[in-house]
């Protein structure tokens, strides 16, 4: 009796600890993701791997057969034992032969762990039958299991002596395959989730470090994505950085929507009731009519009340939609406030660096993150339940053999839909690359239309577009064909599950094991135990594209502004004027120094005016002194307070500054000129617009200050947006003011009408100005002439020409040159 017992508690018990062992040790080896990599078994050996336990499948098979005719009784240990094994032999063989590396900590102690279970079994065996059976012996498995586990385990021993590191490409990544688009030549397609290897070693990325000068591109994102993994040791320490979204995500402080989402979960709990209840009321009305011949009212009234609570559109399905809809709209808010909020923080570097295209499309990745949320909790989660509650449940209804059904009939479907995407998933990025590269030409067409028309290049245009369409077309179909091939694979799965169950279910009702009604309960089930497997597939590859447009949004949000000012910096007190530039060297990143040991000082409500050949770091005296950048030595003084100490918003309110291209917003001319002083009156705006000299111009456009200066102010001159910018720095009034050629762009008539108004902004103001046109620099307390990034002189205009160094020669080639 008790060796019996012993016999089948261990024919049970071997699945039901091979599986929690062998998704244990997958996640620890993939969390300790740098352990696993000094232990890789290679692809060549990987090959023995899979015969090994495709052997062991065998042997359990052979088994199965032998105990087939036991499958029409009440259900037996050894069968059981047998068709779990062989199921899970499958599965394993399949994981082997789809992952690159075999984590041999896995596998060794799978097949230790089984073979020790099927030694145990072949002892009692002998015990309980005092002979060793052949259709029980267990010695079938244990030859290929010994095999098994002595490879891995000496693996597990010996890799670090014996075997080469994992090459990059051997390890895929969680987000699909790393090299974008480029198909595997190896067959080694992917490991279960993990993410690539790699060597660098960045995990917080700055932001003059961001490189990617692409517009659309995903391969970008995966390569960042492989840096943070190898830093991160493993992808469950890498989705540990998405940490930093919990408060947009999660309502920490909104009792109202935390409710929500308490309502939410128990919710998605009842309608897995629901979605047993349901089928399940059906089985008791036909089992009473069948059984009593009258209409159980109670029975079809509980049946509709079922119906209703779990439909989509007025049930609980109802309720939760309408939550998920309110929290995604609250962290949409959230998100969308905050990533603006922190892309305008970064410095001028990531401005520069990164395509202003590529910033917009990571800023609106919060619909990503939403969707990776509302797919994991609202699709994935109940899913994976539904999953284990139908295995649950067509078991309640028949017994263990119709799970096993079900299981063999998930496993050919998860295998063909993975196989099957993985071309897929090739097709697609292919088909998107075609679709990205149509609407560029369509995009850059008609952005260049003036250009197309004047070099009479429209049939050149349509012949590149007439090819990009045609390569879209071929891309799209090749992908549509693997979709349908996918769909085609997942149903017949489906129906030769269906068709089994259903024959399984005849004979259990024939031989009285069952009755009508729970066959009935089955085929109005059948859609709760299927419908998962669609969701979890089809959903698979949205959590792929989500995912990605998530990373997209962490690495923006880890980018850390370069200039941030110091814990300790102070608001800069009331400006007098004083700056003072102390041996003052800068180099762009990556470049030659474009500044060397600047020393100059200007005195509160002094005029200094740069000049110099083109490129000679004059506008870049500018940034630094805004801090825009800083310095890479020396420092910054203004009222001898280092700049670098103070509050960049009181540092950049002390500035009224006018830059060369002057660059409106798409809004009236009153909106545009406001900008310098947000709460000016009307009068206000209108009075530094006489004194800009653009008042009249103004008034004599159809709408005056009401017409709209279209993007980026393409409806007025350039010399028109010039005056607009000096008007707002009129209204601005701030104690030092920045003249970046603010006059380059107007006529000399227009130029000397406003260089009084100039005078009249710039008096009692510490004044910097930049100007080509030396006339309007010879009024300038000083001038300084830049060449090469040195103060070459210093000096008024009379003492410099008599100097009769550089600036004589720069003034001379301009008289000569107005001759
Ligand atoms: N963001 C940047 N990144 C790298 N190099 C830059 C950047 N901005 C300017 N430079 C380089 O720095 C040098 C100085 O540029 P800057 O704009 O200060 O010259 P400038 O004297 O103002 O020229 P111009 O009179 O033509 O405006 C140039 O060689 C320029 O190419």
């Amino acid at each position: 009796m008790t060796t019996s017992f012993a016999l089948a508690a261990l024919n049970y018990a071997t699945p039901v600890l091979l599986v929690p062992y062998f998704i244990g040790t997958t996640i620890f080896t993939q969390y300790n993701f740098h352990f696993d990599k000094r232990k890789p078994i290679t692809t060549r050996r990987k090959a023995s791997l899979v015969v090994l336990s495709l052997l062991i499948t065998l042997s359990y098979l052979a088994q199965a057969l032998q105990y087939l005719p036991r499958l029409s009784t009440t259900p037996d240990y050894s069968l059981i034992h047998s068709i779990s094994q062989i199921l899970l032999w499958i599965s394993f063989s399949l994981i082997l032969s789809e992952i690159s590396s075999p984590s041999p900590l896995v596998w060794a102690g799978i097949s230790f762990l089984n073979l020790l279970l099927e030694v145990f079994i072949c002892a009692f065996t002998f015990l309980e039958h005092g002979r060793l059976n052949i259709t029980s012996l267990s010695l079938f498995h244990i030859f290929p299991l010994l095999a098994l586990f002595s490879f891995t385990f000496l693996a597990l021993i010996l890799l670090r002596a014996d075997y080469p590191a994992a090459s990059e490409e051997e390890v895929q990544s969680l987000l699909g395959r790393n090299s974008a688009s480029a198909p595997s030549t190896t067959g080694r397609d992917t490991q279960y989730n993990t993410l690539p290897s790699y060597d660098g070693d960045n995990d917080n990325k700055s932001e003059s470090g961001s490189t990617s000068d692409s517009d659309d591109d995903d391969e970008e994102v995966c390569r960042l994505q492989k840096e943070r993994l190898e830093s991160a040791g493993g992808w469950i320490g890498y989705l540990k950085a998405f940490k930093i979204f919990i408060p947009y995500v999660f309502p920490m402080k909104n009792r109202r929507l935390q409710l929500y989402l308490v309502v939410l979960l128990i919710n998605i709990i009842l309608q897995r009731a629901l979605k047993i209840l349901h089928p399940r009321q059906l089985g008791i009305i036909i089992d009473k009519l069948w059984e009593h011949g009258r209409i159980p009212w109670g029975d079809i009234f509980l049946w509709s009340v079922y119906a209703i609570a779990s439909s989509n559109s007025c049930g609980l399905g109802a309720v939760n939609e309408m939550i998920e809809n309110r929290l995604a709209s609250w962290s949409r808010q959230e998100l969308n406030y905050a990533s603006l909020d922190h892309v305008m923080s970064l410095s001028m570097s990531f401005h520069d660096q990164k395509d202003s295209g590529e910033v917009i499309k990571a800023i609106e990745q919060g619909e990503c993150l939403n969707e990776l949320l509302r797919l994991l909790v609202v699709d994935f989660m109940p899913a994976g339940l539904d999953v284990a509650i139908s295995l649950w449940f067509v078991m309640f209804l028949f017994d263990v053999y119709a799970t096993f059904i079900v299981l063999g009939m998930m496993i050919i479907f998860i295998y063909a839909t993975y196989k099957i995407s993985l071309l897929a998933n090739v097709a697609r990025r292919v088909s998107s690359q075609k679709e990205r590269d149509e609407s560029k030409l369509v995009y850059e067409s008609v952005g260049n239309w003036f250009t197309i028309s004047c070099f009479n290049q429209k049939k050149y245009t349509m012949s590149r577009l007439s090819r990009v369409l045609g390569e879209r077309t071929i891309a799209s179909l090749r992908n549509d064909d693997l979709y349908t091939y996918i769909y085609f694979f997942q149903e017949t799965a489906e129906h030769i599950g269906q068709l089994c169950l259903t024959i399984l279910a005849a004979h259990r009702i024939i031989t009285g094991r069952s009755s009508v009604g729970d066959l009935v309960t089955l085929e109005s089930y059948w859609q709760t135990i299927t419908l998962p497997l669609y969701t979890l597939s089809h959903d698979y590859r949205r959590l792929n594209s989500a995912l990605i447009g998530a990373e997209r949004l962490l690495q923006l949000f880890q980018v850390t502004p370069a200039i941030q000012a110091s814990l300790s910096a102070q608001s800069l007190p009331e400006v007098k004027g004083a700056v003072t530039f102390k041996d003052v060297t800068f180099a762009y990143e990556g470049r030659e120094p474009t500044l060397h040991g600047i020393s100059l000082t200007a005195e509160p409500g002094q005029s200094i005016a740069f000049v110099g050949e083109t490129g000679s770091g004059k506008s870049t005296l500018f940034k630094l002194l805004m801090r825009f950048y800083d310095v890479t030595s020396g420092s910054i003084e203004i009222d001898g307070q280092n700049i670098s100490n103070v509050t960049l918003t009181s540092l950049r309110e002390s500035f009224g500054f006018v830059p060369q291209d002057s660059v409106l917003f798409n809004t009236s001319i009153l909106e545009n000129v406001r900008y310098g002083r947000l709460n000016a009156t009307d009068e206000e705006v209108h009075s530094a617009c006489k004194a800009a000299s653009i008042h009249s111009k103004i008034m004599s456009l159809p709408r005056g200050y009401a017409s709209e200066v279209g993007e980026r102010g393409v409806k007025l001159s350039g010399g028109e947006r010039q005056r607009i910018a000096i008007a707002r720095v009129f209204l601005k009034d701030a104690p030092i003011v920045l003249l970046d050629e603010a006059t380059s762009a107007m006529d000399s008539e227009t130029e000397s009408r406003i260089q009084d108004a100039l005078r009249a902004l710039t008096r009692g103001r510490t004044t910097f100005l930049i100007a080509h046109r030396l006339s309007t620099v010879v009024e300038a307390d000083k001038i300084v002439v830049v060449h090469e990034g040195r103060v070459v002189e210093v000096g008024g205009h009379e003492e410099l020409l008599q100097r009769r160094g550089r600036y004589f020669d720069l003034w001379m080639r301009q008289g000569v040159i107005a001759k």
